[in-house]
């Protein structure tokens, strides 16, 4: 079936020091068989942590990339530059990326095609913000987010993507969705897909995201439509993310 998956987003948060933590304490740790675990630090420490993860089974993602491979594009990473450093995963459409940089749908979509086109895992972000979900508007901001991308790539692409549901009123503020909340969006998500493509629906692996952390992480993870996490704050603090790793179990 599907392959849990626990992905820690440092965002511009971490050092050298803890790449070398994280590196030792994974080394040693004993983490339930068949899940995987990928940390996402920013982009100077990435060779600082393919080296301190060598050892480990822990995966290497990158929070973002450019459309393009090469070229005028100063202070931009190309998905090319990514692979060169062992990177397997890549962060597309976070919210703050979204908000932040001014990230549309169209942007989204060419960061996933640029992933895909040089073997990375995109990992599309989804959410809808509180004044969305006060005025009962999720599933439709989240299946849009969802379809502009999905719509438009081949089903052996769709295969690829990972599907990271982050309600943007639970980052990085404390207040996790219920387990039955976030179930709730996720398998609506499955649905769509699963009108597309049924096989490729059961396959898609959905990871919830928002102020996860290891007390909650259990309950939300035992969610039947619920393949993992996308944790933020949470997986700066190495004991912690090893616990929500272990409650994937
Ligand atoms: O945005 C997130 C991960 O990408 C979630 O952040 P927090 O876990 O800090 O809420």
């Amino acid at each position: 079936m599907r392959t849990p998956l626990l992905a820690g987003n440092w965002k511009m948060n971490g050092s050298v020091e803890l790449v070398e933590a994280f590196g030792r304490a994974f080394a040693e740790a004993e983490l339930p068989e068949g899940v995987e675990v990928a940390v996402f630090p920013p982009f100077p420490y990435l060779h600082a942590a393919q080296n301190a993860f060598a050892d480990t089974s822990l995966l290497l993602g990158a929070q973002s990339l450019n459309p393009v491979h090469s070229g005028a594009h100063t202070g931009e990473v190309s998905g090319n530059m990514l692979c060169e450093f062992g990177v397997r995963y890549v962060l597309v459409g976070h919210s703050e990326r979204r908000q932040l940089y001014r990230e549309g749908d169209e942007e989204v979509f060419s960061r996933v095609l640029a992933a895909l086109s040089v073997g990375l895992t995109p990992v599309l972000c989804v959410g809808e913000s509180l004044e969305e979900r006060d005025a009962g508007r999720t599933m439709e901001v989240v299946l849009r987010q969802v379809g502009f991308v999905m719509s438009r790539l081949e089903p052996e692409q769709r295969a690829c993507v990972v599907i990271a549901y982050e309600p943007v009123w639970a980052i990085g503020t404390g207040r996790t969705a219920t387990p039955a909340q976030a179930q709730e969006v996720m398998a609506g998500i499955r649905d769509y897909q699963a009108s597309y493509n049924r096989e490729l629906a059961e396959g898609l692996r959905l990871l919830y995201g928002g102020s996860m952390n290891a007390g909650n992480a259990g309950e939300l993870l035992a969610q039947p439509d619920i393949d993992g996490g996308l944790v933020g704050g949470a997986s700066l603090k190495v004991d912690d993310f090893l616990a929500i790793c272990q409650s994937a179990g």
